[in-house]
């Protein structure tokens, strides 16, 4: 007789004993699908999203810049590019995530991936389970649920569904790609390789704005070589959106990271003056945020953004988050201008590969605390 109906994801970590264990949680989608109307205990914040100070509301003149990419090209007219990148280090420096437009992604590819996801997620869980190879076991790849170290942490509402786009054959042994629908993968690989064109541009732009050398951050990258993941979060609508989280703060480890989200907005919130304010982000606009190795690359002058998502009752959404970085084999360092202070480094160069692994490693803390592994002692 089955012991255990329902649906579940699993994890495997290692306690505070150095025991391997495995934690079975929900699929929020099929708990929503089940008609779900209370929110589960292990979903519960000690502190509540929506509890004072934290939640800010915002001015009608304050909004995050859009940066037209057409106007940042080389060879574009020198007036509008020198404003444009101007607008572009207010953003990052002011907000740590800015908004883009004109930026080339053709609509059909847009659509596109936009179409497949919402085809995996529209799958039973069983025909999504039998579509990704690799379900079980898999930390941070694949179907299922991040940064799970304990069994009672509080649970993010949401089902993720993450892959590795590049380099080409580095999936770690993992058949994380779904099999169904039957264009999937391809589709999200063209529109990587749109958004690689367009994070390429934003990096020589961004070096470009701080006054360094244009090639300062994207002298790392390699077409080949360079490595690209993809998560794809999904957000059911939430019973108490006031007492769960979609995502809990957090840093990226990545240099870029470049977020399309779908079928509602909302859910992005950026730490901002001592308080979490929602991200306004219009429909067809594409959305780029700071991760750790850029705070690294840029000697602290620009610093990583710390986000999280919120959950709603009366929307699902989508967010499609493509993470940049350089090859894992390559060491970064600060890039600095000549006329600055030596003695005022922070940072000291790191290996990008073994950065990550570290990030993983303590991932949730509750600050940016991985990149004390990248701090000048
Ligand atoms: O859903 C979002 O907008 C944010 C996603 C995010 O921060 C992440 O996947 O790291
Ligand atoms: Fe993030």
């Amino acid at each position: 007789m089955a012991t255990d109906v329902g649906c579940f994801h699993e994890a495997s970590f290692i306690d505070q004993d150095g025991v391997v264990r495995t934690s079975k949680m929900p699929v929020v989608q099929e708990l929503m699908r089940q008609g779900l109307t209370h929110l589960p205990d292990r979903f519960k914040r000690a502190v509540q999203p929506s509890s004072p100070p934290l939640t800010g509301t915002l001015a009608e003149s304050d909004h995050v810049p859009f940066i037209n990419v057409s106007k940042l090209r080389v060879g574009s007219e020198p007036m509008d590019r020198v404003q444009e990148l101007a607008k572009l280090v207010h953003s990052v420096k002011e907000w740590g995530v800015f908004l883009v437009t004109e930026h080339g992604i053709p609509s059909h590819v847009l659509d596109g991936v936009k179409n497949t996801v919402k085809g995996f997620f529209g799958l039973s869980f069983e025909e999504k389970k039998g579509s990704v190879g690799s379900y079980a076991n898999v930390d941070n790849m694949g179907y299922g649920r991040s940064f799970v170290k304990s069994e009672n942490q509080p649970l993010d509402w949401v089902d993720r569904l993450a892959m590795q786009v590049s380099p080409k054959g580095s999936d770690q042994g993992l058949n994380v790609w779904p099999q169904r629908p039957a264009n999937f993968r391809q589709e999200v690989e063209k529109y990587a390789e749109e958004a690689r064109k367009v994070l390429d541009e934003l990096l020589q732009a961004l070096a470009e704005a701080l006054l360094l050398e244009r090639d300062a951050f994207y002298k790392y990258f390699d077409p080949a070589e360079s490595e690209v993941k993809v998560r794809i979060n999904f957000y059911p609508r939430c019973p108490r959106p006031d007492l769960a989280l979609g995502l809990a703060p957090h840093s990226d480890a990545s240099v870029l990271t470049f977020i399309m989200q779908f079928e509602s907005g909302g859910g992005l919130q950026v730490y901002k003056n001592n308080k979490w304010v929602t991200v306004p982000w219009p429909k067809e606009t594409l959305l780029v945020n700071i991760g750790d190795l850029l705070e690294i690359m840029s000697g602290g002058k620009l610093q990583s953004t710390w986000h999280r998502a919120a959950t709603q009752s009366h929307a699902e959404r989508y967010s499609l988050v493509l993470f940049y970085n350089p090859p894992s084999s390559v060491d970064i360092e600060p890039a600095w201008r000549e006329d600055e202070d030596e003695d005022k480094r922070v940072y000291k160069k790191v290996n990008v590969g073994e950065y990550v692994k570290n990030f993983y490693k303590i991932a949730p803390t509750p600050g940016k605390d991985a990149l004390e592994f990248a701090k000048v002692c």
